[in-house]
């Protein structure tokens, strides 16, 4: 018998770190002191460094490629192009959306900075020395930048490689550089309300194309072992298994001779679940080779050429009564995918889950329909905390709202409170086909004007208005407020694969022999904390401190096979699946217990750490106790060992929430746009750690004030990229942070294991709306209802100028 040391429950429960606690996170250790372990970091013996030959311009035809005094300078061992990978059948890709995409360009260009060849050389200086060399005759073709003018009758073609082809992977083409036509809704229904509707806004919304711009760039390690066949490519993939799946079907490697390695990523910001010709040219250059090869972008070919997002051109209606109640909603969205169709969305869904631009109001009747073009851009196109296009639909959604309370001049707080799904609405069925899971919108806004006394803040920019107009100040106060709904955790294999790999996870957990364990999941950290909390989730449900569970992701090798980590999905879908194969273990440790307790298993029950015997508490087996036995006695009718596996298909997404308010006093002379104020409340279900939490918001809000107020990616009328380095491309500092201010409300998810909602997303999507709105309200009493972002100073300064106030 173990001498037990009398403690409470509750020193107990605090022992383990459980759900609920802010444990600190214990990757940091690492971080913060130089230790992580990146791509880049690694070096392996005879390690060779590729570097591509880009495009200068936007469209145009190849005519020749000369490769020779490239291949002369000292240290160059290979320069591929098209016709080097065309009889590996590698120079065209699939991409995540159904389309395919040039490895290298074969015969055209399409996008500046598009990649045109690569150089294989000892190392990167080499490489780049001869990418200067090799020398490429274009032929340059009128480039196409306006998605608007795509689809025009004498539009130049871009895609020859496909221009004959009527059906694309989501349904018929109408225009060789169409790509689909997405509608979801009643149609009919909803142009009859527009038509019966005593009050109908209409607002042009455009979400600018911008760039996640994570702190690490995209690259990869590949290194093939011609003598075991087996290929390794460590690289930055928030998808690792998805990576080795696909790259087996286009490479005809067998699954089992691919290793994908996800090690530290610095950031990834859904700029890394793409598939990118870097990393096919690394792969077949060490399979041609037989010595590893590393790839590593710059910065400038990170924002110019890998997942971009957004780029939505948004037409909405909204139908009301003159009291404010929404009766319809329609909605246009014109979509720019750039030269490829790259977008990540899961495959029944090309305009990614956009149909949740209803938001968190309860519209009886609406339709969407999404027209995706190709123009001579960059590919990609779902990254950036968006979850799939919710960002741009709540921005669509938290404008027009606005826009309507504008339109009848009401408080765009009481208009939102007035047209609220209500509580007892839950679960939801949503006019575009979506099941809310459970919400409680009013609560959570009241709770956030309350906190920023609402009311005290219009009195003030009353005051402040008619300051203005007395002349005692130059500036216009303006107040943001959003509410959103998102939906995150793709989510049931029935609704969501990518490229035919259905979205579920998984967890396995092996309990060792002395009571701690190591536990592996299909997801992978990029700076979320994943090993903290979801060691968290495992202590809370199997008894054993969040100190001794090792978790470990990214490892093809080791780790279940997962869809990796995007979209918000690893807690609703992984973290599920790590809470259900802890409760696997707990009912195989209650068989052991009750053997060892010479009891009825149904006789234990579970408490914190430990089975008890049913009104008998000092009779009880600790799960560490447990683990031991498993391993070391022999129990009859019981195999020996502690391990589960779940792979978890969630049944449903979930819809975390939240209300934002944002502060903004503008200075109409020079547009400098000071953020007073920004409180953000969050509702994701039970949290697991708070003080993760509270980071994700902060930087998810960080990001937000990014978008709004300041990053784009533009193309000129002649195909140039701009905002393609960071001279141009915001990146805010804490110089333009505010002090960010969270709260939240608990509204657990009905269906997850343990009621968690994702959250990693929220803050971005209800952020860059208040920030807008706010930017918006500031003019407001002059007329205005709806100016494009990004809200920089010029633009600020232009809007003051249009509406006359300026100095
Ligand atoms: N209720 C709850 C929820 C959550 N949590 C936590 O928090 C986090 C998060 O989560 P989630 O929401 O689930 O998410 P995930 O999946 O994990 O992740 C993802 C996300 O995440 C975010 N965040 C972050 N952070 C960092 N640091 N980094 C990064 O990169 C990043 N990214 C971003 C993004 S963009 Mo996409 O990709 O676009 O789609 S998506 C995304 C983790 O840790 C978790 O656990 C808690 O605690 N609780
Ligand atoms: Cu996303």
């Amino acid at each position: 018998m173990t001498v037990q040391t009398p403690v409470s429950l509750e020193e107990r429960k605090d022992k383990l770190q459980g759900l609920g606690c802010s444990r600190k996170r214990v990757e940091d250790a690492r971080f913060t002191q130089g230790k992580g372990h990146y791509v880049d970091d690694i070096k392996l013996p005879g390690m060779l460094f590729g570097d591509f030959v880009r495009s200068p311009i936007g469209h145009g035809r190849i005519k020749s490629i000369n490769k020779e005094a490239a291949l002369a300078v000292p240290g160059v061992k290979a320069v591929l192009t098209a016709d080097d990978l065309r009889p590996l059948g590698l120079h065209w890709m699939p991409t995540l959306a159904g389309d395919v995409q040039a490895v290298l360009a074969d015969e055209k260009v399409l996008f500046q900075n598009q990649e045109v060849a690569f150089v294989v050389a000892e190392d990167r200086y080499a490489a780049a020395d001869a990418v200067e060399l090799v020398e490429v005759d274009y032929e340059e073709l009128p480039p196409l930048v306006d998605p608007h003018r795509s689809m025009d009758p004498d539009a130049p073609i871009l895609r020859e490689d496909i221009k004959d082809k009527t059906e694309g992977a989501h349904g018929p083409r109408r225009h060789p550089n169409h790509i689909f036509t997405w509608e979801v809704g009643d149609k009919a229904a909803t142009e009859q309300a527009l038509a019966a509707a005593a009050v109908v806004v209409e607002e042009q919304i455009t979400y600018q194309r911008v760039h996640p711009c994570p702190l690490e760039t995209c690259g990869c390690v590949a290194s093939m072992d011609k003598i075991n066949g087996k290929l390794t490519i460590w690289g930055t993939f928030q998808a690792p298994h998805a990576v080795r799946t696909v790259a087996s079907l286009i490479t005809n490697i067998p699954e089992h001779n691919i290793r994908i390695i996800s090690p530290d990523i610095g950031g990834g910001f859904g700029n890394k679940v793409g598939v990118y010709p870097g990393y096919i040219c690394s792969a077949v250059a060490s399979i041609v080779l037989g010595v590893p090869v590393k790839w590593i972008e710059d910065r400038m070919e990170n924002l110019s050429t890998t997942a971009f997002a957004r780029d939505y051109h948004m037409t909405g209606r909204i139908a009301a009564t003159p009291e404010g109640r929404i009766t319809g909603l329609w909605c246009h969205v014109l979509a720019d995918h750039g030269a490829f169709d790259a977008c990540a969305d899961p495959t029944k869904f090309p305009a990614g889950f956009f149909n949740i631009c209803t938001g968190s109001y309860d519209v009886p009747v609406a339709y969407v329909s999404v027209d995706g073009v190709y123009t001579n851009k960059a590919p990609g196109g779902v990254a950036y905390r968006c979850s799939f296009r919710v960002t741009e639909a709540s921005y669509f959604i938290e404008r027009m709202i606005d826009v309507l309370a504008r339109k009848l001049d009401r408080d765009p707080a009481e208009i939102r409170m007035i047209n609220f799904i209500r509580k007892e609405q839950f679960p939801y069925q949503s006019a575009l086909g979506w099941e809310y899971d459970s919400g409680d919108y009013h609560t959570a806004l009241a709770k956030a004007l309350k906190s920023v006394d609402y009311d005290g803040l219009r009195a003030r920019q009353k005051a402040s208005r008619e300051a203005f107009k007395r002349g005692e100040t130059r500036k216009l106060m303006g107040v943001g407020v959003a509410f959103f709904t998102e939906i995150v955790g793709a989510g049931p294999v029935k609704n969501c694969d990518i490229l035919g790999l259905g979205m579920f996870d998984s967890c396995e957990i092996r309990i060792h022999p002395t009571g701690s364990a190591i536990a592996r999941l299909g997801t992978i950290s990029q700076g979320q904390g994943h090993a903290t909390t979801f060691a968290q989730i495992l202590a809370s449900e199997i008894g054993i401190p969040a100190a001794d569970i090792t978790l470990e992701e990214g490892d093809t090798d080791t780790a279940p096979y997962g869809l990796g980590t995007y979209g918000s999905r690893s807690t609703p879908v992984a973290g599920a699946a790590t809470a259900m194969a802890g409760r696997k273990i707990r009912a195989k440790a209650q068989m052991i217990a009750a053997y060892l307790l010479e009891v009825h298993e149904g006789d234990l029950e579970w408490e914190v750490d430990r089975f008890q015997v049913k009104g008998n508490p000092e009779r009880f087996k600790t799960m560490k106790e447990l683990a031991f036995a498993a391993y070391n006695q022999a129990i009859p009718g019981l195999e020996p060992g502690l391990e589960a596996v779940s792979y978890y298909d969630p049944p449903n997404m979930t819809y975390p929430f939240g209300a934002y308010l944002c502060v903004v006093q503008i200075d109409v002379d020079t547009g400098v746009t000071e953020i007073e104020r920004f409180y953000a409340l969050d509702d994701c279900g039970t949290r697991i750690n708070p003080m993760i939490i509270e980071g994700q918001v902060h930087g998810g809000l960080t990001e937000a004030l990014a978008i709004a107020m300041g990053q784009e990616i533009s193309y000129d009328a002649d195909g140039n990229v701009h905002g393609g380095s960071l001279m141009d491309f915001f990146l805010p500092t804490a110089v333009e942070t505010p002090a960010w201010e969270t709260d939240w409300t608990e509204t657990p998810s009905p269906h997850h294991p343990i009621g968690a909602k994702g959250v990693g997303e929220s803050p971005n999507v209800g952020g860059v709306s208040a920030f807008s709105n706010a930017v918006n309200d500031a003019f407001a009493h002059l007329g205005l209802t709806h100016t494009q972002m990004p809200h920089d100073h010029w633009r600020v300064w232009q809007t003051a100028q249009r509406l006359g106030v300026t100095g």
